[in-house]
């Protein structure tokens, strides 16, 4: 007896005091983003988290806050957090500059798991530096050096295309595409994620890259946990010595030794490992080849789904657009002489541009305030009726960055934001009232702004219009009439069919030239 009364004297001590110190938080630690006007929420526990990131539809809630809060308003998250939803130009331009604002906490905790502990992605401190040296291998310049790369997957990707339309599959490939086609429509994402593991990797590389970069992270763990065990300094430093050379000797040999390898692993590490990166870039920013092997897995993978989901929603579109196929067949017809000059090519960049305008494969990205900041905005109007131009924000707050709801603001793109008018693609500049762009190209933010923009931007381009300008030359897309498509977000905005399976499935009949 007497101890179930000291057990439930205890409960109701440590009930009173969480309530008490949620009513203290509230009336000496006044929050002002909690004034910020946002959606009901429908549940104390998940708040609105499941209507933003978990819609049957991706932006099925979300655009519709958007338009109904304003460019900034707050969301509940799990247990009553007050999150921030932002997707106002000035307002994400601070935050995208500011390096004050980082990666959310589960962003912080899952890149390092993913991507690796010393990843671009992964980094804060070095990270000036690693982006310094890498862009070296990603610029302009730089990304041209791919062009053989991509024709050469291209072709391969046309020549898979071909089989799966004549239902003529080579046996070893049956395991990976049986179910990849059913009566005579086939899995067009599928087909993308295909060709885009090839391009990234070397020709029948993929197990052993990924088993290098699975590879180099566990060593880099296991130094890790031997810095952190009893083991005598001279011991852990020659375990930390083997195992930097063994990892630098395997990305050599993947990245430098054979010479026909040519992928993107190739060109850009390479380029820095050697040390020849053109006078700039490694040389000059005191990265080590270490630290350069180690963004292997991040390179591979930052850029596969996402180009993929971005190559399929362009299919998508121009399967619901057949005029803009034949105008494309016809701009390649044009060019051929000599190949295709793709800086000349602007039919062929509007599918790719549509796509990134209304489906980013990265619409909502999660960011966190290491510090108390000021975020300034254009206007909001709070739930006490006070028009506020600047918002402070404490550290420990969650800002999503709606780049998605960005996209398709009428406020910034007009009152036809969600119509594609490709005259305004065409005529150079989309957005016009804009004056200073956020991302790098075009206004747009799919590839993100700031000093945490894409690395491989330029590359995911291009790589999206050789192999557009190959599959349309040479296919016809067209959306069976029962189909349905719907946009998920898990990581990547990718499409899915009416059972909410991955997946394009669109009819595609071979071209008689
Ligand atoms: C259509 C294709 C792509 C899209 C839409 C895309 C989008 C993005 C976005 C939005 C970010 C910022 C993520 C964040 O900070 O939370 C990012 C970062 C990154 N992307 Fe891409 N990406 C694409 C393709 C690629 C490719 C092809 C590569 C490499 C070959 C690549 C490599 C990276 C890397 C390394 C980062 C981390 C940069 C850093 O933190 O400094 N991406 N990408």
């Amino acid at each position: 007896m007497a101890t179930f009364h000291i057990l439930a004297s205890t409960i109701v001590a440590a009930c009173a005091i969480i309530l008490l110190n949620s009513i203290l938080r509230r009336l000496f630690n006044f929050d002002i983003v909690a004034t910020v006007p946002g959606p009901p929420s429908p549940s104390w526990i998940y708040g609105n988290m499941i209507q933003l990131v978990l819609a049957e539809n991706y932006g099925d809630h979300e655009f519709g806050w958007h338009k109904q809060y304003g460019p900034v308003y707050r969301v509940k998250g799990c247990f009553g957090e007050d999150r921030l939803v932002v997707s106002d130009p000035q307002a994400l331009k601070y935050i995208l500059n500011n390096p004050a604002i980082i990666h959310s906490p589960n962003n912080a905790k899952t890149f390092p798991v993913l991507f690796g502990e010393e990843s671009v992605a992964s980094v804060h401190e070095n990270h000036r530096r690693l982006r310094a040296a890498m862009n070296a291998g990603f610029s302009g310049s730089g990304v041209r050096n791919f062009l053989p790369v991509f024709v050469d997957v291209a072709k391969k990707v046309r020549y898979l295309a071909e089989t799966l339309e004549a239902g003529s599959l080579p046996e070893q490939m049956i395991s990976e595409w049986e179910n990849a086609t059913i009566n005579g429509r086939f899995n067009t994402h599928s087909l993308v994620l295909f060709a885009l593991k090839r391009i990234s990797l070397p020709n029948g590389s993929w197990p052993i890259c990924r088993t290098l970069c699975f590879g180099l992270h566990f060593a880099s763990q296991l130094a890790l946990y031997l810095r952190s065990t009893s083991l005598n300094a001279r011991r852990r430093n020659l375990w930390k010595t083997r195992l930097g050379i063994l990892a630098q000797i395997l990305a050599r040999k993947v990245t430098c030794s054979v010479s026909s390898v040519r992928s993107v692993l190739h060109h850009p590490l390479c380029f820095s490992l050697s040390g020849t990166g053109g006078g700039s870039g490694f040389g000059k920013t005191g990265v080590t080849p270490s630290q350069l092997v180690h963004q292997l897995p991040v390179l591979l993978l930052a850029g596969q789904d996402t180009s993929a989901a971005a190559m399929s929603w362009a299919i998508y579109w121009l399967a619901q657009n057949p005029e803009f196929q034949d105008k494309l067949r016809e701009e390649i017809l044009n060019s051929q002489e000599g190949g295709l000059d793709y800086d000349n090519m602007p039919v062929n960049i509007l599918p790719v541009e549509r796509t990134r305008e209304m489906f980013p494969p990265a619409p909502l990205l999660e960011r966190s305030a290491s510090e108390d900041c000021v975020i300034p905005f254009s206007e909001i109007v709070t739930s006490t009726g006070d028009r506020i131009h600047e918002l402070p924000v404490k550290k420990g707050q969650f800002i999503f960055l709606a780049l998605g709801a960005y996209q398709r603001s009428e406020a910034l793109w007009g009152p036809d934001a969600n119509e594609f008018k490709p005259s305004r693609w065409l005529a150079g500049d989309p957005c016009p009232g804009q004056t200073s762009a956020l991302g790098p190209y075009a206004h747009l933010l799919a590839f993100l702004g700031g000093h945490r923009v894409c690395v491989g931007w330029r590359f995911a381009l291009l790589e999206m219009q050789v192999i557009l300008a190959e599959l349309v030359g040479k296919f016809s897309f067209s959306l069976p009439k029962d189909s349905v498509v719907r946009a998920h977000l898990s990581a990547t905005q990718f499409p899915v069919d009416g059972e909410g399976a991955k997946g394009l499935w669109l009819s595609v009949a071979r071209l008689v030239n």
